[in-house]
């Protein structure tokens, strides 16, 4: 008996030099891919449908620009042109290449003992359950979702007109200052409950200290966040390596993303920087990835991962938590006074929302249509159809022209083609203000939720050092109830977070349709 368990230790180890050297030839060559979008690079890659698609993105347009125009304008026709331009270029092509990808990738699955890809993506969350839970989970936070559809819907149609907006239909897709409607917090300055007060979008305060405010000084400062709970510093090897800032002589795949080498030394993000608020915060994610990976660099290769998928996602967004209150941002000077008045903190609340309630709809619905994709129940003559009604269904969007099955609108979101599972995202935006209210307790911050900066606690370091270090090794319930004090996921700390605001938008909605009864409406095409 004692030697067979010497070999499997033997065995173990031998697997884990030997995955590392694997993984670590794959990793590689992925970042030289993914940083210089060359044909040699593709023709390393396993990955040719990415190489293609990627070519094809590449070719026709800078999708960093097109984000810039659905953030920036307010004009309905322009914004309508760069939407449909868009999913033309980038969704249509793919359509054929997809449903072949979904029949490989579940024989691959199927050989793994899974029924198909959705009930391998699935089972890393370890419940029987999972399907019902996150069910479960979304009708928690509804009520407060609906409360801020119906509020944005109305400044809309403010903004539009009666032509363009129903009050009691979906709102057109391509308003919502982002490509997918996911993140509202572009249109905040129309939707700004008190506009004279301080503005917290900090963009204009940090372009105006440009000689403080670069790419590599916001990730210092990130970086500083992080020391300051007695987490640990970036590695030279991550600046030696990392690419920050986009080359001018080649072209990358601009989409952020933080790397991790399997070798115990080499750790990178990769991010087009622009000194923006939203570039800021993406700055403090990514950091959220790469401090996971040195915490748990000395577990075994299969104990290097989050807890759940949902918690690696969720680590930067605590931090950011922190940063983006206007205290924090008095303290590294982006923000004159840090002593928010009532008014000032409900926009600051109502900005928050814009970003983290607008998103759990389609952080929900992208892998609801992937499981029923891989599980066969969506038929590829359905993609498109079966997309939209999820999209009305949970986000209250329809789109702003007629689709048919000749579009492929879930191909234009970069995690479909990427193949990059979703649902981490939704798990994450619930859980991170779990930890954020437990960190904040164990910070002694006292009033209400919204604004606790646990900057410096070495205390509520300590939380997270304990559960960043366990990597995988152990059940992510377990690890949740060390560190927070209960085993499940739950949306009652975000409810609690937002409750200030939800109590004023009760207020604001007394004579709004909550929802969208006119499910079917769609808006006219300007002529
Ligand atoms: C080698 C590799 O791929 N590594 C993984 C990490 C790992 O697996 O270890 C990785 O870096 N993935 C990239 C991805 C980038 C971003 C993203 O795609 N976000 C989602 C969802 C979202 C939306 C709004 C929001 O506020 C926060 C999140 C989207 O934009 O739709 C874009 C900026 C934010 C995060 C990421 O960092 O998760
Ligand atoms: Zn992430």
């Amino acid at each position: 008996y004692a030697n067979s368990s010497s070999d499997a230790l033997r065995f173990l180890s031998d697997y884990n030099s030997t995955a590392e050297e694997v993984f670590s030839f794959a990793v590689s060559a992925s970042w030289n891919f993914n940083t210089n979008l060359t044909d040699h690079n593709s023709k390393l890659q396993v990955r040719r449908l990415l190489s293609l698609t990627l070519t094809l993105w590449k070719l026709f347009f800078d999708f960093e620009e097109l984000k810039e125009i659905m953030a920036k304008s307010r004009s309905y026709q322009k914004l309508l042109f760069v939407w449909e331009a868009w999913r033309n270029q980038s969704g249509v092509p793919l359509k054929q290449l997809y449903s072949r990808f979904v029949e490989l990738s579940n024989k691959a699955s199927r050989a793994d003992g899974f029924a198909d890809t959705g009930d391998d993506w699935r089972s890393w969350y370890e419940s029987e359950t999972f399907q019902q839970d996150m069910d479960k989970l979304y009708k928690t936070i509804q009520p407060l979702y609906l409360h801020l559809h119906a509020f944005v819907r109305r400044k809309l149609y403010d903004q539009y007109g009666s032509k363009y907006i129903n009050l009691k239909g979906p709102i057109p897709a391509h308003l919502l200052g982002s490509m997918f409607a996911q993140k509202w917090s572009n249109i905040y300055d129309l939707m700004m409950p008190f506009p004279n007060k301080p503005n917290l979008d900090v963009t204009d305060e940090m372009v105006r200290q440009v000689s403080g405010y670069n790419a590599t000084h916001m990730f210092r400062v990130a970086e500083e966040f992080f020391t300051s709970l007695g987490l640990m510093e970036m590695p030279k090897e991550f600046w030696e390596g990392s690419m920050i800032v986009k080359p001018d002589d080649r072209d990358v795949v601009c989409h952020a993303s933080a790397w991790d080498f399997y070798n115990r030394k080499d750790f990178r993000i990769k991010q087009c920087t622009k000194v923006t608020t939203e570039d800021f915060f993406t700055v403090h994610h990514e950091m959220g990835h790469i401090q996971y990976f040195l915490q748990y660099k000395n577990q075994p290769v299969g104990f290097r991962g989050g807890a759940n998928p949902g918690f690696h996602e969720a680590i930067g967004d605590v931090i950011f938590l922190s940063v983006s209150t206007p205290k924090h941002l008095q303290t590294i000077n982006l923000l004159e006074s840090g002593n928010a008045d009532e008014e000032t903190d409900l926009n600051h609340l109502l900005k928050m929302a814009l970003d983290k309630i607008a998103f759990l709809p389609s952080g929900y619905l992208i892998d609801l249509w992937r499981w029923e994709v891989f599980g066969g129940s969506t038929p590829p003559e359905r993609y498109n159809a079966d997309w939209w009604y999820l999209r009305t269904k949970y986000q209250g969007i329809c789109p702003p022209i007629r689709r048919t099955e000749d579009d492929f609108d879930p191909g234009a979101k970069f995690h479909i083609p990427n193949n990059t599972p979703y649902i981490r995202y939704f798990v994450s935006f619930i859980l991170q203000f779990q930890l954020h209210e437990k960190l904040c307790e164990a910070a002694n911050h006292t009033g209400p939720l919204h604004t606790c900066d646990i900057y410096r606690s070495k205390e509520a370091g300590a939380i997270l050092k304990k559960l960043l270090e366990s990597g995988s090794s152990r059940p992510w319930p377990e690890l949740l109830q060390e560190a927070t004090g209960t085993n499940q996921i739950d949306a009652s700390s975000l409810m609690r977070y937002f409750e200030p605001l939800m109590k004023w938008l009760e207020k604001q909605n007394v004579n709004e349709t909550l929802g969208w009864p006119d499910f079917m409406w769609v808006p006219p095409v300007p002529e």
